[in-house]
């Protein structure tokens, strides 16, 4: 069988693959386009900064798994894999300690101007004073992204007498307090730290994360980036530092790599890395290993410890589930979406003839829409539970009105919001409870959920609002708690809402929330 090598990777990994009698072809220089020529007969890729795209999936009848020599994989279209039963896994443990200590290194070096006070001895100069070190002991450090990096970073920062706060929606708040971190909001991250440390994943949600208003709300000295470039907006740090309302950043990720004509590389007090993160020897063998081992287990039909997705060969060997793996995650991403307050506990209910299968699958689609990198296929509830995420899970064999029921409870000790989803006629996702109300809406593409007293002329407001934005409503579910109440609508619509049309919702005195949620 063959397998595509498309980056560079330590010999150690294509050693492994070659002695599993692999056929595997290296080609370092290869691009998307390339790929696509080469890919019919491929059963397996192992690569690290290749884009995959969903063009690739269409053409790779043979293609099992996508294996990534590394953490991040925001460079793979893994729905698109899903769809078509391919693999995707990562090397997730590998290069941690690697990125974490260039983590530490570059903090140093942008706040004591190594690299411009080793330029200026070069050059023949001696002029210590023209300097402006930083000491980080005496700092606060903000961690965006406590997670594997974002947890390796803080110990060490910790141990360097730094006070730690993070921000991290997907973390539970007693797993941080064992680490002796506070979490706050990121608001209050950025006006009470010293030092604003960036290990979060790119995902649509951290796309844009810290743009210009968030730099100009930070109230400290130094920013490090090292998970991925687009997190944090470029031209608005490099203005901050050029003008000195931030004294140094450390960066070795760039929103486009190799950086073009990118801001933050003219500016003297911002220490570049070419995304050197990983690149110790330890962490390229362990990367290459691991991601080599995933591929010959994928080959040989045996569990892949670090897949990030149900692969659709999988989730369909069990037809009696399969269509619940979607609802369970669209489930978990509008209670999610909808619940105010940071998510500490999830109840999973299984109801109906649901109960009477193995779920596994389901859980771990639970899961998908938390932002964490490793999604879980093989011990979700584990998983979730060191990230101090309470799991319980329950099954009943009645149900009132369903064949069965996956219903999703998130909570923080203090408030709770369930979101319960159904199969209909020919598996035909349905969501038909949300936070109390009972609905009938279909999940699929642009959501947008509003809650407004129910009083004559709400719904046709709204709908006017909708129409001077030009955004088609393609249907719409309602329900009410009672006459004169609060009622809450559901709409499908034919295009995306952009803040300006949910702003227009919002100022309406009879709406009390909306929020949109985008499915696919
Ligand atoms: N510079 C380099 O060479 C390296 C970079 N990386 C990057 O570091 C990233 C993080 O890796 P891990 O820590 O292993 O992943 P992880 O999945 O363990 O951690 C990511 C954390 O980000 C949090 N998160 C998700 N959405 C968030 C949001 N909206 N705001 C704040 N936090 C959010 C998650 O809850 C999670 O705790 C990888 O995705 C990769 O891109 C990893 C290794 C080397
Ligand atoms: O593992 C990751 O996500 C990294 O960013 C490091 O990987 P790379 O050096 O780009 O292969």
């Amino acid at each position: 069988m063959k397998v595509l090598v498309t980056d560079p990777i330590d010999d150690a990994g294509l050693a492994r693959l070659r002695s599993a009698g692999l056929d595997v072809e290296t080609d370092f220089d290869i691009d998307t386009a390339g790929v696509l020529e080469k890919i019919a007969d491929v059963d397996a890729m192992l690569i690290r900064g290749t884009e995959i795209t969903r063009e690739v999936f269409e053409n790779a009848p043979n293609l099992k798994i996508v294996s990534r020599a590394g953490i991040g994989v925001d460079n793979i279209d893994i729905p698109a894999a899903t769809d078509h039963g391919v693999i995707v896994a990562n090397a997730p443990r590998g290069n941690v300690y690697a990125a974490a200590e260039h983590t530490i290194g570059l903090a140093f070096n942008a706040a004591k101007q190594i690299p411009q006070a080793h330029m200026q001895v070069q050059a023949g100069g001696w002029d210590g004073a023209s300097f402006d070190a930083l000491e980080l002991g005496d700092m606060t450090a903000g961690i965006v992204g406590l997670g594997r990096l974002g947890q390796e970073v803080a110990w060490r920062l910790d141990n360097l007498g730094m006070d730690l706060l993070a921000y991290d929606p997907y973390l539970g708040e007693a797993r941080a307090r064992q680490m002796g971190i506070e979490l706050v909001e990121l608001d209050e991250l950025l006006e009470r730290v010293d030092m604003l440390s960036v290990q979060a994943r790119l995902t649509d949600e951290t796309r844009g994360l810290i743009g210009p208003e968030e730099i100009d709300r930070f109230a400290g000295d130094l920013i490090v980036l090292t998970s991925r470039g687009g997190i944090v907006d470029e031209p608005a740090l490099a203005d901050a530092v050029e003008s000195g309302e931030i004294a140094a950043a450390g960066v070795d990720v760039f929103s486009t790599e190799p950086p073009e004509d990118n801001p933050l590389l003219d500016v003297e007090n911002v220490v570049v890395t070419p995304h050197l993160g990983a690149k110790t020897h330890n962490a390229q063998v362990n990367v290459a290993v691991t991601a080599a081992d995933s591929i010959i287990s994928a080959l040989e039909g045996d569990l892949v410890q670090n897949a990030l997705n149900l692969s659709s060969t999988d989730a369909s060997s069990d037809p009696r589930t399969r269509g619940y793996v979607d609802v369970a995650e669209t489930a978990s991403k509008i209670a999610l979406r909808l619940f105010e307050g940071r998510v500490e506990s999830i109840e999973i209910e299984y109801a109906g003839d649901l109960a009477d299968e193995d779920t596994n699958l389901v859980t771990a689609a639970v899961f998908n829409p938390f932002g964490w990198q490793d999604v879980v296929v093989d011990a979700p509830t584990r998983i979730a539970e060191q990230r101090g995420i309470q799991v319980v899970e329950s099954k009943r064999r009645e149900t009132e009105d369903y064949q069965s029921l996956v219903s999703i409870t998130v909570s923080d000790g203090v408030r709770e919001l369930t979101v319960s989803g159904t199969l209909f006629g020919d598996n035909e996702p349905r969501l038909v409870e949300i936070d109390g109300f009972r609905v009938d809406a279909t999940p699929y593409g642009h959501m947008l959920i509003s809650r407004n007293r129910d009083e004559p002329g709400v719904i046709g407001a709204l709908g006017s609002v909708f129409g001077e934005y030009d955004v088609n409503i393609a249907g719409m579910a309602n329900a009410r708690e009672s006459i004169d109440g609060e009622a809450m609508s559901v709409y499908n619509l034919d295009d995306p809402v952009t803040p300006e049309l949910l702003e227009e919702l919002e100022s309406d005195t009879r709406v009390t929330g909306v929020t949109a949620i985008d499915l696919d």
